[in-house]
């Protein structure tokens, strides 16, 4: 029991912003994670984290902006689902909009490589274990 006491009291949540952007053939966009990194080589939803004050609409619009080079507005994005998974010491809260709209092409700016890929074929991609139980939403949803 004081164990249990001790580990929620030094749990820390982490929010992770990510979008599943969706083009006209209704595929959604992966990226795959650099070498030297947490989870290197795995693909996951572009995004990342907070930054100190910031909302989770304005950061994920960052990190669109910094990852792909797109820019997208606030009304574009709109939050969908969320996936609460261990990670580490942490326990991470991933947040995740779907937007269908923006303006420039998504380019591999920080990732080793983009795909579209319908929803369907996420179950074949090695992706991170908060992103598994995303793929049947999105399959249903896109
Ligand atoms: N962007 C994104 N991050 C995810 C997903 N799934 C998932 O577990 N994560 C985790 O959420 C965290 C996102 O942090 P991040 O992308 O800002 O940071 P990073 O590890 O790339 O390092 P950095 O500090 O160098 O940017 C990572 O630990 C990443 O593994 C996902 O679908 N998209």
């Amino acid at each position: 029991m004081a164990n249990a006491v001790i580990e929620r009291a030094e749990l820390v949540l982490f929010p992770v912003v990510a979008a599943a952007l969706i083009d006209g053939e209704g595929r959604v966009l992966v990226q795959q994670r650099p070498p030297g990194k947490m989870m290197a080589g795995l693909w996951e939803f572009p995004g990342g984290k907070l930054e100190p004050g910031e909302t989770p609409e304005a950061a994920l619009i960052r990190e669109l902006h910094e990852e792909l080079g797109i820019t997208v507005s606030a009304a574009s994005i709109v939050p969908t689902a969320f996936a609460s998974e261990r990670l580490g010491e942490r326990h991470l809260l991933l947040l995740l909009y779907l937007c269908r709209t923006w303006s420039g092409t998504p380019r591999a700016l920080d990732a080793v490589a983009i795909d579209w890929v319908a929803p369907a074929d996420l179950h074949a991609l090695a992706m991170p274990p908060a992103d598994l139980p995303l793929i049947g939403l999105l399959e249903r949803l896109i």
